[in-house]
């Protein structure tokens, strides 16, 4: 069991707390509720929590990053800041950082993620583009991606349209014929912007930046983007056309898409051929999204009559190359998000999220796991620990040798079912359900990619309840299909074990054990027993564990009927002896006990 997990999961609840007797209004169960205990939500702490916040975690940073994003990150962790290292530097290195922070310029390959021997938990791209990141291998090792998605977006627009004029001008090539003391006015005559056709190529937010300022010089701006919502391009007056009609009606294509399997070498010499004669191309995307011979080709043909490239398919691209070195191209040196305020924002956006992460907290920029929004995740904290805790409450009740292959889980919730995310709450069921028995360690990145490795298949269903929709769940059952369990009672008449959970007060409960209501706290461990419901149960097993001073927090009681067979739920804070435990199972009125550990 990962070990690292359940430290890092305790929430701040008190220790023996005062205990108050809390009548029901259930006639099946009654309940013993420290007052204390229905204060505070539980924190969340989910993602993860390898990370070892008794000691200060080691922050790599392997390319330079704003001052402001060190200072902070200092306050936080060891940072070192180690620039231009090889990548088998990099992999030596790796082993001893739980974070690393990266540019455009680090290779973030499967070696690394292997060299880090499970210690590294964190990503961060600070900037957007995350091509350098190897996101399914971060994926299978749990590493978290982050990256800083907005705070270079202005700077990397205004690039766009400093290379679009600039491009336009000829600004780059008559300044390096100026100071070769030459004076070339009829050679460097330029075309004009105004009036002219724009192609937004990726309408995001650095795309939709450059239409919004090209708009501003008098262009006809049209966006191609299969993705974006039409109605936010028509908000700026922007008209969302086809790839092919972007291609046949420009003046000018500008290149803002990322660079996936999709896009990459998008621009070629079947595309290029499809354009406007005389066209002018600006990238400050990815190089790779052009097949840069097939450009030189369009160049030298002259369809393409200029061409303004701030990225490059292989950076810095090789001395001598023919790109770059052609005379109607403007090139700089990946300067997109190069400007001061770029930088300190930058810095800062990917210093807070990793920081953020390596505490455990949800990443609002998460790459390779779900971004939930902070008031989602505030409403559903105590719900995701209730799901994790499920998780290990039911795998525990199987019985050895019996595989967990199939997993039902059912929320049932007022909500409508597109205004509950439960990718989360799925994360931490899977979470619950591996890490007591193997020794992965389970968070929301990895979650998926385990229960699949694993063979265990976990379906979803939604319960519509009547009623108001006030909180995000009323309840959350698990059931696994297909196996014996070690306390029979926990085996529904469907014959699956089950157990099912509800959030009150903020504190997550078990109220259901097979076809048994209980309630109890989630916190602790807990003792089940069947026994046939007589007067004295409650006083007996209490004064086993109190003998042994083993603190109970909570117990309860659910029966079939009055003198029926009744499971008791207690809730206890210490770990009782195997004596203790012994004595409970061999309490004459019950029939099964299990002990299991939260
Ligand atoms: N040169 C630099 O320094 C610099 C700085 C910032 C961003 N960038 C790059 O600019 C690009 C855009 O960044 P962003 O912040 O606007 O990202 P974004 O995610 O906000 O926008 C990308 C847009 O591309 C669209 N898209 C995806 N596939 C597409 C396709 N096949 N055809 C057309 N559009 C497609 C998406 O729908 C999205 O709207 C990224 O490649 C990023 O790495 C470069
Ligand atoms: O994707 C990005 O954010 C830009 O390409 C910036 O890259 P950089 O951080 O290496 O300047």
């Amino acid at each position: 069991m990962a070990t690292s997990a359940s430290q890092t999961l305790r929430s701040p609840f008190l220790r023996n707390p005062a205990l108050s007797l809390s009548s029901k209004p259930s006639l099946s169960a009654f309940s013993v509720t420290p007052a204390s205990r229905r204060r505070a939500p539980p924190r969340l702490v989910v993602v993860l929590s390898a990370a070892n916040l008794d000691a200060k975690p080691t922050v790599l940073v392997s390319e330079k990053l704003g001052e402001p994003g060190i200072n902070l990150l200092k306050q936080f962790a060891n940072v070192d800041c180690s620039y231009n290292l090889s990548p088998e530097e990099l992999c030596t290195k790796i082993s001893l950082c739980d974070a690393l922070i990266v540019r455009s310029g680090t290779k973030v390959t499967r070696e690394v993620f292997e060299s880090s021997g499970g210690r590294l938990k964190v990503v961060g791209r600070a900037g957007v583009g995350i091509d350098n990141v190897d996101l399914a291998a971060a994926t299978e090792f749990g590493c978290l991606v982050v990256n800083a998605p907005t705070a270079n977006t202005v700077a990397a627009a205004e690039h766009g349209i400093a290379l679009l004029t600039a491009m336009a001008r000829n600004v780059a090539q008559a300044d390096a014929s100026v100071k070769a003391g030459k004076w070339e006015r009829n050679k460097y005559v330029g075309v004009s912007l105004v009036g002219k056709t724009l192609a937004v190529m990726g309408f995001g937010k650095v795309g939709s930046e450059v239409a919004r300022r090209a708009k501003g010089l008098g262009m006809h701006v049209i966006a191609h983007d299969p993705y974006a919502p039409a109605d936010r391009a028509r908000a700026i007056g922007v008209e969302l056309v086809s790839f092919d009609e972007a291609l046949a009606t420009s003046d000018f294509i500008s290149l803002h898409m990322p660079l996936t399997p999709a896009t990459a070498k998008v621009l070629n010499d079947d595309t290029f051929a499809k354009m406007k004669k005389g066209v002018r191309i600006v990238n400050v995307a990815r190089g790779g999204v052009i097949d840069e011979d097939a450009l030189v080709r369009a160049l030298d043909a002259g369809i393409v009559a200029q061409a303004a490239l701030d990225v490059f398919t292989v950076e810095p691209p090789p001395q001598g190359n023919k790109l770059v070195l052609h005379e109607r191209v403007t090139a700089t040196p990946h300067l997109g998000a190069s400007t001061m305020e770029a930088q300190e924002g930058v810095a800062v956006e990917i210093a807070e999220a990793v920081v953020g992460a390596l505490k455990g907290e949800l990443a609002a920029t998460a790459v390779n796991a779900p971004m939930v929004p902070a008031e989602v995740l505030t409403e559903l904290k105590p719900y995701v620990v209730l799901a994790e805790k499920l998780g290990r409450l039911a795998v525990q009740l199987v019985a050895g040798g019996s595989g967990v292959k199939t997993v039902k889980v059912s929320y049932a919730s007022a909500r409508a079912p597109d205004d509950l995310d439960t990718r989360l709450l799925r994360a931490m069921i899977t979470k619950g359900l591996i890490e007591p028995i193997s020794s992965v360690f389970v968070n929301l990145v990895n979650a998926d990619f385990t229960a699949k490795q694993r063979g265990l298949r976990i379906t979803e269903e939604r319960t519509i309840l009547d009623g108001s929709p006030e909180n995000p769940l009323d309840s959350i059952q698990v059931q696994i299909a297909n196996v014996e369990s070690k306390f029979a009672s926990a085996i529904s008449e469907s014959g699956e074990i089950k157990v099912e959970g509800r959030v009150k007060d903020g504190v997550p409960h078990l109220t259901k054990v097979g076809s048994f209501e209980v309630d109890v706290s989630l916190e602790g461990s807990i003792i089940l027993c069947r026994q046939v419901d007589q007067p004295g149960m409650i006083g007996q097993v209490g004064s086993i564990l109190g003998e042994e001073n083993v603190n109970v927090s909570f117990m309860s009681v659910g029966r079939i009927a009055p003198r029926k067979q009744a499971v008791m739920a207690i809730g206890v804070d210490d770990q009782p002896s195997k004596q203790s435990l012994k004595r409970i199972g061999d309490v004459q009125a019950i029939e099964e006990f299990v002990f299991l550990k939260l």
